[in-house]
C-alpha cells in the first residue's frame, strides 16, 4: 500500500496495490485519504503524496463540491455507490469519464470507505465512434443507389429495404418487413435459393451471385447478388445487395446475337454458320449422316439495288432470307454472308452418294422455285433467278472451311454458264476455280507493275477519210504470253473490283494521250474525241464525276475531247442517278455514247431522259447486215432511232466495205472496224493520225 498509515491485512493490501481498477481509501472517521494505488496515479495522475493525509473533501478529483456530497448521500442511503457514471478530474484539469463504486469496509479496525474508478473513456469513445459509423451507414443504406435489405441474420426475415430496393422491386417496407425473401416471393426459382444461403453461410459472404428474382408486380429480374454479415450492437444482420443486371444482360446477350447474326435478315452469319457446319460435321461423322450445303447468288441482284434503290434491295433480301426459311427444316440453317449470298446448310441426311446428292439436288430446286416465284416490294413487281452451288459432307470434304469453297466453286460455275441454275461441285470445278484466282493474283501484280497498256482504235468519217477520233481499248501486256485482251480478264477486274483502279488508270491515260496530241497539234479539238469505256462499277462510284473532271483538268484538255462510253443496260440502273451524274459530266463538255446500241432494251423513252451525244451500233448487227435482212433492218431501225432524236451514230466492227456501203447508203458515215484498222499502240496511232487517210483493203 502506497501510505505506511495502512497496516496488517496483507491480502488486502497485495491486492489493493494490483487492482487495475483506481482505487483510493478513505477513513470515515476523519475523512482523511490513507492511500490511492498505483492504477489511481495512473489514470488521474495525482501521486500518492500529493493526496495521502488530505481531508476527502480537499480531494482535487472532484468536480465540484456537489459531486462530493451526492457519492456521501448515495452511501448514506445505500450503504453502497454501485456502477455510477461520472466525470473525474485529472491533474491536467482534464475531466474523465469513470464508472464508480463505493463501498464500506473495515481495515485494522477502522471504518474506510473504498472507492473504485473504471476509466470509461475508450468505452465511450468506440461507443460515440459506433454511432457515428450507425448513422453513416444508415445515410448509405437509405440513399444507395442499389437495392440493398437487411435481414435478421437468424430467422432470414427482412429488417430494412433501402428506396432503390422499393423503386426496382416495388415492395414497400409495410409490406416485407417481418416476412423473409421467400415469404413474399422474390425468388423466381425458391429452390435455387438454399444452395445460396449456404454458399453464404460458409464464405462468410456472397459476391455477385447471379439469380433471377421476381418484382412486386410479377417482372422477372437479373439480379447479382451480394450480401455480407453485419453487427449493430447486438444486433447480427445480413446485409444484402441486389444488383438489378437485367438491362446489362440484355446488352451483352444483345451484342453476342448482333456478333453471330446478320443485322438487316437476322440470319446466322458467317461465325456461327462456321460454327454449325463443324457441329453437325462432327454429329454426321458420328452418326453415319450427311450434309449438304448450298450457296445461292440472287441473279443480278446488284441491278435491283442500284435501279431501285438500297432500301427495295434491303427489303428483298429480307423476303428472300423469310422464303429460304420458311422452306427447309428447323433443324436445317439458313444464313447470310454477306451482299446477296445465302447459305442453306441441310443437315441429317441419309443414304448413298448418289442418294445424297439427289435430296440436296431437290432441296435446291425447291428453294430456286421459293425464290424465283414473283415478290411485291414496296409497290414493284420483282421476280428473281438464282443460282445454287452445291458441296456435301463427306462426300467432297469434311470441313466447314472446305463445304464453303467447295459449294462456292460450284456457284462461280453456275455463273460462269449463264445464271439460274444448280450445280454440283465436281473436282474439275477446282481447277477451273484456281485459274481464275491464278488470274486474279496475276492481275493485282499487273496493275502494280504497270503491266496495262491502251491501244487505240481509229473511228473514221467515211465521206472523207478523216480520223475524227479514237476508242481506247485496255490491253495486258503479260511478261510471258505478251499482249491479251480484255475478253480475257474483264470478268476478273469486274468481280474482284479491281477495275475501279484499273478504269481510273484508263481515264488518266486517255486524257494524258489527247493532251499529247494537242501538243503536236496532231488533232483539231473541236472535230476529235478519244471514247473510253466504263464499267458500271466505275459510274457508280459516289464520286465518278469528281474523277472525270479531275483527270481533264489535270491534264489541261478540252472537255469534249473526252467521250464515255456506257451500255444500254448500266443506263438503266438507277436512272434518277445515271441521268444526274451524266448531265453534270455533260455540263462541263464530256461527251456520251452508248455502246453496244441494239443488245439491249433499246428502249425510246429512256434515250429521250438520257443527255446522250452519239450511239455506236453493235458490231453483232454489222457483220451480217450485208447477207441477214433482220440485221439490215435493225441497223435501219437504228438509224432512224437516231436521227428522230438528234443523235450522232457510229457503227463498230466495219470489216468488209461492203458493210460501210450499206451503212452509206442508209446515211450512217462514221465507222470503226478492221476495214480501217484494229486497235494500235499509241504510236501507230499518231503515225495513222499523221498519214493520208485511207480504207485499208478488206480485211
Ligand atoms: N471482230 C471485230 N472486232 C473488232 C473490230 N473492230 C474493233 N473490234 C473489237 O471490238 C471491241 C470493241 O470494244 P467494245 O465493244 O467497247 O468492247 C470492249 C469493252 O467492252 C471492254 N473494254 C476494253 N477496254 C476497256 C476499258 O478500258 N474499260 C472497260 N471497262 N472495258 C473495256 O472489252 C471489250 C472488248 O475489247 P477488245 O477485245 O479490245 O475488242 C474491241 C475491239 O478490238 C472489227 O472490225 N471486228
Amino acid at each position: 500500500m502506497s501510505t505506511p498509515e495502512a497496516k496488517s491485512d496483507d491480502g488486502f493490501i497485495a491486492l489493493f496495490q494490483r487492482l487495475p481498477i483506481a482505487c483510493l481509501l478513505v477513513r470515515v472517521s476523519d475523512s482523511r485519504i490513507l492511500a490511492v494505488n498505483p492504477s489511481f496515479e495512473n489514470l488521474f495522475g495525482w501521486s500518492t503524496a500529493q493526496l495521502v493525509n488530505h481531508h476527502s473533501r480537499e480531494l482535487p478529483l472532484w468536480r465540484d463540491a456537489e459531486q462530493r456530497q451526492f457519492f456521501l448521500d448515495e452511501l448514506a442511503q445505500s450503504g453502497s455507490v454501485q456502477q455510477h457514471e461520472t466525470e473525474f478530474r485529472c491533474r491536467d484539469n482534464s475531466l474523465k469519464p469513470c464508472l464508480v463504486y463505493i463501498e464500506h469496509l473495515e481495515i485494522n479496525g477502522e471504518l474506510c470507505r473504498l472507492s473504485m474508478a473504471h476509466d470509461m473513456s475508450e468505452r465511450i469513445a468506440s461507443e460515440q465512434a459506433l454511432v457515428s459509423s450507425e448513422s453513416k451507414f444508415a445515410a448509405l443504406f437509405k440513399d444507395a443507389p442499389e437495392p440493398y435489405v437487411l435481414f435478421e441474420k437468424r430467422s432470414g426475415t427482412i429488417a430494412e429495404i433501402n428506396s432503390t430496393f422499393t423503386e426496382v422491386f416495388g415492395y414497400q417496407s409495410d409490406n416485407v418487413i417481418g416476412k423473409t425473401a421467400l415469404e413474399i416471393g422474390l425468388w423466381k426459382y425458391p429452390e435455387k435459393r438454399p444452395a445460396t444461403i449456404e454458399k453464404l453461410i460458409r464464405d462468410g459472404r456472397l459476391r455477385n451471385e447471379p439469380a433471377e428474382l421476381l418484382t412486386a408486380d410479377g417482372r422477372v429480374l437479373h439480379c447479382e447478388i451480394s450480401s455480407n454479415f453485419v453487427r449493430f450492437g447486438n444486433e447480427r444482420r445480413t446485409l444484402t445487395s441486389f444488383k438489378d443486371v437485367t438491362e446489362q444482360k440484355r446488352i451483352e446477350a444483345r451484342v453476342k446475337h448482333q456478333a453471330y447474326h446478320d443485322a438487316l435478315t437476322d440470319l446466322p452469319n458467317r461465325l456461327l454458320l462456321n460454327d454449325r457446319i463443324d457441329q453437325h460435321l462432327a454429329f454426321s461423322e458420328r452418326y453415319g449422316l450427311s450434309c449438304a450445303l448450298l450457296f445461292f447468288d440472287l441473279d443480278h441482284f446488284k441491278h435491283i439495288n442500284d435501279s431501285l434503290g438500297h432500301s427495295h434491295g434491303d427489303a428483298v433480301l429480307q423476303e428472300v432470307s423469310q422464303r429460304l426459311l420458311n422452306t427447309v427444316r428447323k433443324a436445317d440453317t439458313v444464313a447470310r454472308l454477306g451482299g446477296d449470298e445465302f447459305v442453306v446448310l441441310l443437315t441429317g441426311l441419309t443414304g448413298t452418294g448418289d442418294n445424297i446428292a439427289e435430296q440436296a439436288r431437290t432441296s435446291a430446286e425447291k428453294l430456286l422455285m421459293a425464290v424465283a416465284a414473283p415478290m411485291q416490294i414496296e409497290g414493284h413487281s420483282l421476280q428473281l433467278g438464282c443460282s445454287i452451288g452445291i458441296a456435301l459432307a463427306p462426300t467432297h470434304c469434311n470441313s466447314a472451311e472446305d463445304l464453303l469453297k467447295y459449294a462456292d466453286t460450284a456457284l462461280y460455275g453456275v455463273k460462269a454458264s449463264g445464271r439460274n441454275a444448280i450445280a454440283l461441285f465436281e473436282p474439275h470445278m477446282q481447277v477451273v476455280a484456281s485459274q481464275r484466282l491464278q488470274l486474279e493474283t496475276e492481275l493485282r501484280l499487273a496493275l502494280q507493275q504497270q503491266q496495262f497498256i491502251l491501244h487505240y482504235q481509229a473511228q473514221i468519217d467515211a465521206r472523207d477519210q478523216r480520223i475524227i477520233g479514237a476508242e481506247a481499248l485496255l490491253r495486258w501486256r503479260h511478261p510471258e504470253k505478251g499482249i491479251i485482251t480484255p475478253g480475257q480478264f474483264m470478268p476478273v477486274l469486274e468481280d474482284s473490283g479491281m477495275i475501279l483502279d484499273v478504269g481510273h488508270w484508263v481515264m488518266r491515260e486517255a486524257c494524258r494521250l489527247v493532251a499529247t496530241l494537242l501538243d503536236h497539234k496532231a488533232i483539231d479539238p473541236d472535230h476529235f474525241s478519244v471514247s473510253i469505256n466504263i464499267s458500271p462499277r466505275q459510274f457508280r462510284q459516289h464520286d465518278f464525276v469528281q474523277q472525270v473532271a479531275a483527270a481533264v483538268t489535270d491534264q489541261g484538255i478540252p472537255a469534249q475531247c473526252l467521250k464515255l462510253e456506257i451500255t444500254e443496260s448500266m443506263m438503266l440502273q438507277n436512272i434518277t442517278d445515271t441521268v444526274a451524274k451524266m448531265q453534270q459530266l455533260r455540263d462541263m463538255g464530256i461527251h456520251f455514247a452508248i455502246d453496244d446500241f441494239g443488245t439491249g432494251y433499246s428502249s425510246l423513252s429512256y434515250l429521250k431522259r438520257l443527255p446522250v451525244d452519239l450511239l455506236k451500233i453493235d458490231q453483232s448487227f454489222i457483220r451480217d447486215c450485208t447477207h441477214d435482212s433482220n440485221d439490215a433492218e435493225i441497223v435501219r431501225a437504228i438509224i432512224a432511232m437516231a436521227r428522230s432524236l438528234k443523235l450522232e451514230l457510229i457503227a463498230e466492227g466495219v470489216e468488209t466495205r461492203e458493210q460501210l456501203a450499206f451503212l452509206q447508203q442508209q446515211d450512217c458515215h462514221a465507222y470503226q472496224g478492221y476495214l480501217f484498222s484494229p486497235a494500235v499502240p499509241e504510236q501507230a496511232f499518231l503515225q495513222q493520225l499523221g498519214q493520208t487517210v485511207k480504207p485499208a483493203a478488206k480485211a
